[in-house]
């Protein structure tokens, strides 16, 4: 119970609706018991009028008795008919306050947590699967709705009629209440076991659920490759066995879900044998009258649901504590990269990297072995290296999505630490290796980074990265939409896309973390050309592991396995006859189609 506290100031918050919500309870439950005992009443005298009935119509009354008679029962039909239309009016109000309030902190959890997610650093990503981050903002969140709205409501319900129902009983007949009570606590019990058998089985038809559209989205995504690799039947065979599992699980749901129903109206039944059973003696004995017994069992089904519900809130409780501890890991996660100071001076780009060493805290892998190098505003920076030498891991730290080890990083004499994080990334125009699009227009992805789109600034940004013919010759230009992950525009389109969304935002340092793989050496030629005036005015950073992108930087290190074993100028570089030569004689010698690695 104690991580739901957590929800507290949400109710706190909605304590208007919760307060008018209570109300509404108790009034509902008020129109339930009335009309109990109006049926007591009302049987009551029918069964007395008849007592009466036969010497009066003797006395020749027995027409206005008559009259008299039915007059009464009909006061009392149409009393218990407006107690009943009264009743499901307020059961409307308290949906309308209980499960709305609910609702809306559902809401208002979301956005926290989403907001929450916005603010993690990138090894909090690293470490949580995306299924997992989807699960507690979704279900999890859903859960906690169950205890918020019907948990609340049908325990609220629980807690006034209860014992307003059973002292009304014991008032009216303590033995008899005591018998028709004693199935409902065994009622209770076995729905609660029941119930968590049937959460359990759910649980694991949504796991098989979420295996099978994995794998149905797996197929489609990589259906170039299913086809390519001629594995159609092999995928049909597995998601016959992934089909088969979810049939198989939702069959033994279906079993226990079954037993549901019967189970509950067989222990009512019981209940009310008893009550009859009971009752029926004492009226034998004269103790009580025949409407007891019909008031009783009005009772017993009064209590009924209220008593099914508890087994059934308790198991939405211990459900809801469960997610919000999730909910409240991620919550109280705490992100690890802060500026000591907010520093927003604004950045002309000399870097100047001392003794960086970095190891990633998730995989322990050493990226960076004192790393150092210097690149005054607006030089270019080429850094080459084998796959997995850091390359990417310093475009990383510049923009601090990690902190390093040790050694410091400094903008403009200033480390990097003391300056405000987003006014840093604003700064930083990143063009990641693995590119990544949303399934949006080209021009708003373009426009990604900027906080008004500015059609000039769009056109001249797919300019510079060389991509503008490309998109005008789409039927819909700017406006043609992407799909996932930006499905309908070539490997090198993309990247270079991706590349205008960088230089959009005119930043004061532009990172080019190997996005010119897909494109061969002579379209890079012409984006890098076509580039120099913008790099011009810019600190530029080329990662690449070829060559020719970065052989016109003004520096260039040259990375093997986290240490720089060489920088220069490419004339420098080219003397030296180390290993930078020898790569250059490669990749030129090969021709441009060798996209070879050191
Ligand atoms: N997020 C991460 N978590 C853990 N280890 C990582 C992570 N990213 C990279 N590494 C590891 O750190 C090392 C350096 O990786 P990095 O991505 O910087 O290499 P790279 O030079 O950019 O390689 P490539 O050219 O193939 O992209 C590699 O051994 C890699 O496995």
């Amino acid at each position: 119970m104690k991580p739901l506290w957590r929800l507290n100031k949400y109710l706190y918050k909605y304590k208007g609706l919760l307060l008018l919500g209570i109300l509404f309870t108790v009034i509902s439950n008020i129109f339930v018991i009335i009309p109990a005992q109006l049926v007591r009443l009302a049987i009551d005298y029918v069964v007395e009028s008849f007592s009466i009935f036969r010497p009066l119509e003797l006395g020749g009354l027995g027409e206005s008795a008559q009259e008299i008679f039915l007059n009464f029962v009909l006061v009392f039909g149409v009393l218990i008919l407006a107690m009943a239309l009264l009743r499901g009016f307020f059961l409307f109000l308290i949906r309308q306050t209980i499960i709305i309030m609910s609702r809306k902190i559902e809401y208002d959890m979301k956005n926290e947590i989403f907001e929450k997610y916005q603010n993690l650093s990138l090894s909090f990503y690293r470490k949580n699967s995306t299924g997992d981050l989807m699960a507690r903002i979704t279900e999890d969140v859903s859960r906690v709705r169950m205890y918020l709205g019907p948990a609340i409501m049908y325990g609220l319900n629980l807690l006034i009629l209860f014992p307003l129902v059973i002292s009304y009983m014991i008032m009216v007949n303590p033995e008899l209440t005591f018998y028709s009570l004693l199935p409902l606590p065994v009622l209770s019990i076995s729905i609660y076991f029941v119930n968590n058998l049937i959460n359990e089985r759910s649980e694991k038809i949504q796991r098989s659920l979420s295996n099978l559209s994995t794998f149905v989205q797996e197929a489609f995504s990589g259906i170039r490759v299913l086809k390519a690799f001629v594995r159609e039947n092999d995928s049909v065979r597995n998601f016959t066995i992934a089909s088969e599992d979810y049939k198989d699980k939702s069959i033994r749901l279906t079993k226990v879900n079954a037993l549901f129903f019967p189970l509950i109206m067989a222990l009512v039944g019981i209940s009310t044998i008893i009550t009859v059973y009971i009752g029926g003696l004492q009226v034998i004995n004269g103790e009580i009258g025949y409407g007891v017994i019909a008031e009783f069992i009005l009772y017993v089904n009064m209590l009924t649901w209220p008593v099914t519900s508890l087994g059934w809130v308790t198991s939405i409780v211990q459900r809801a504590a469960a997610s919000q501890t999730r909910i409240n890991e991620f919550l109280d996660e705490k992100n690890d990269i802060k500026s000591s100071t907010h520093l927003e001076d604004p950045i002309q780009g000399t870097i100047k990297v001392t003794n960086l060493n970095f190891v990633y805290p998730d995989s322990g892998i050493k990226a960076l072995d004192d790393v150092s190098f210097e690149i005054m505003a607006g030089q270019t920076l080429g850094i080459i290296g084998t796959t997995g030498s850091g390359k990417s891991t310093i475009a990383n730290l510049l923009m601090r999505l990690y902190d390093p080890v040790s050694g410091t990083i400094e903008i403009d004499g200033k480390n990097i630490q003391t300056i405000d994080i987003s006014h840093l990334r604003r700064n930083i125009g990143y063009v990641p290796q693995d590119v990544f699009l949303f399934s949006d227009s080209i021009g708003n992805n373009i426009a990604f980074g900027l906080d008004y789109a500015d059609q000039e600034k769009i056109e001249q940004a797919a300019k510079d990265a060389d991509v503008y013919q490309n998109i005008v010759d789409f039927p819909k230009g700017f406006q043609t939409m992407l799909g996932e992950r930006g499905i309908t525009l070539s490997g090198g389109q993309k990247q270079r896309v991706s590349i205008a969304r960088a230089i959009a935002k005119e930043p004061r340092i532009l990172i080019l973390d190997d996005c010119l793989s897909a494109v061969d050496t002579k379209t890079e030629n012409v984006i890098l050309t076509a580039m120099k005036n913008i790099m011009q005015e810019r600190t530029s950073i080329i990662i690449s592991h070829r060559v020719s992108s970065a052989k016109l930087a003004d520096h260039i290190i040259v990375l093997d396995d986290g240490k720089i074993i060489e920088q220069g100028n490419h004339e420098s570089l080219m003397a030296q006859k180390g290993v930078y030569a020898e790569l250059y004689e490669k990749q030129t010698q090969a021709g441009e189609s060798v996209d070879s690695e050191l």
